[in-house]
């Protein structure tokens, strides 16, 4: 049995997660959890599950949920998040919260030497320097739950990546991969929002649109697998049926396929070394599909990925910087303040406004984090 502290179990990653639990009673069950603002499904979440300990965003609601749920250990913020993480009862972290709000939980629960299930990639990009040195040092397993990384993970299974010659990440496109640079200067919020495959929260949805997703998920490979960036590639595969390759230095690829189901990936980081059965998984069928297809990235049209591979090669605090003005950006868009075409703008404005600092401790990353944040928001005032 493996008692699991769920960050962000609100969200899509979250709900999918519970779906899982629920399905497996014999295997998992639910201490703790955290939740933004959404506090109707919080609710039916902790009279469902009934969590040892919840925390929620807001003090308000903090408080309101406890007089609802006296048995129940209530907290709110950043320190919530943090107390989840580290929940005594956990052997295991998944942390789906959205953005680098994920960072010291997802520390401080290393520090606990907890097992980390890793959807937050935003953490990774933040201070993937700082997350990799911790669990290093406390012999913590960071299990990815990214689609793509899970697929290399599995391809990798246990291999040296010392015979690993190329990553071979797969891009779905999101939800303007045919349009031209004239079209996306129209495009709306709700056409973003309509991604071609997977149904996502709406930051990472439109990250897909943009493409930074896919910029963010090679500096998630980079710290994760230990692979420099010049052997990181990406591949359009509008189908989202290969979820991502491993080449060996011998040229075998190995590569991961399925439907696309977050159910997939979330699973196998919660029973790894083991695989269980996925419960209603919908089985591949090739032939029904017919054909897979592959393109050149097209870094002319979405020049985000460009800049977070500038920016990772960079490193210090760079990527740091790619992630929080893309937070920024992406959220001033998401309440319609800014266009498409804005987001890349303030992000490309931010990296080239940024003196680069070397090897940034955290509070010099939470220093970069808030500024950056601070300029974004007075660009798009
Ligand atoms: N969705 C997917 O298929 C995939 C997602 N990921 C990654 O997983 C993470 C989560 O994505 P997704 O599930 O789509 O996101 P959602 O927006 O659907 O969910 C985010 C969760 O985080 C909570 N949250 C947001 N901001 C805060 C905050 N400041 N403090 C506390 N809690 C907060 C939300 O609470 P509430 O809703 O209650 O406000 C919700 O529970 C992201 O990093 C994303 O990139 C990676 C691969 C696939
Ligand atoms: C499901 C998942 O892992 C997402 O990150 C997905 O890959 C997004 O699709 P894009 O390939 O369009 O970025
Ligand atoms: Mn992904």
């Amino acid at each position: 049995m493996k008692f699991i502290s769920l960050l962000g179990a609100t969200g899509s990653i979250g709900t999918q997660t519970l779906d899982i639990i629920r399905k497996n009673p014999d295997h998992y069950g639910l201490v703790a959890m955290t939740a933004g603002k959404n506090i109707e499904l919080t609710r039916k979440i902790i009279a469902e599950f009934a969590p040892q300990f919840v925390s929620v965003q807001e003090k308000a609601d903090c408080e309101q949920l406890q007089s609802e749920f006296p048995r129940t250990t209530l907290a709110y913020g950043v320190d919530g998040l943090i107390e989840a993480a580290v929940h005594h009862k956990a052997d295991f972290v998944l942390n789906a919260v959205m953005g680098s709000v994920g960072l010291e939980p997802t520390l401080m629960a290393i520090e606990a030497g907890k097992t980390i299930g890793l959807a937050n990639k935003e953490t990774l990009v933040t201070a993937g320097h700082i997350v990799m040195e911790a669990a290093k040092r406390k012999q913590v397993s960071i299990l990815p739950v990214d689609s793509e990384h899970s697929a290399i993970f599995q391809c990798l299974n246990g291999e040296r990546t010392g015979t690993v010659s190329r990553l071979i990440l797969t891009a779905s496109g999101g939800s303007f991969r045919d349009l031209t640079r004239k079209e996306l200067e129209q495009v709306t919020l709700q056409q973003a929002l309509a991604h071609p495959n997977w149904s996502m929260g709406s930051k990472i949805t439109i990250d897909s649109a943009t493409m930074m997703n896919k910029g963010l998920e090679v500096i998630e490979a980079f710290w994760l697998f230990g692979i420099p960036y010049d052997q990181i590639e990406v591949v359009l595969h509008r189908e989202s049926i290969i979820h991502s390759m491993v080449e060996y230095h011998d040229s075998s690829v190995i590569a991961q396929l399925g439907s696309p189901d977050m159910r997939v990936p979330i699973q196998y980081a919660l029973s790894f070394p083991e695989r269980l059965p996925l419960q209603a998984g919908e089985s591949l069928d090739l032939v029904k599909i017919g054909k897979l297809h592959f393109e050149e990235m097209d870094t002319e049209r979405f020049p985000c990925l460009r800049f977070a591979y500038e920016a990772g090669k960079i490193g210090g605090s760079m990527p740091t910087v790619l992630n929080a003005a893309n937070e920024v950006a992406v959220n001033q868009f998401l309440n319609g303040k800014i266009s498409f075409l804005m987001i890349e703008n303030l992000i490309e404005k931010a990296l080239t406004h940024h003196q680069n600092i070397k090897y940034p401790d955290l509070r010099t990353i939470r220093e970069v984090d808030s500024e950056t944040r601070n300029y974004v928001h007075s660009l798009s005032l």
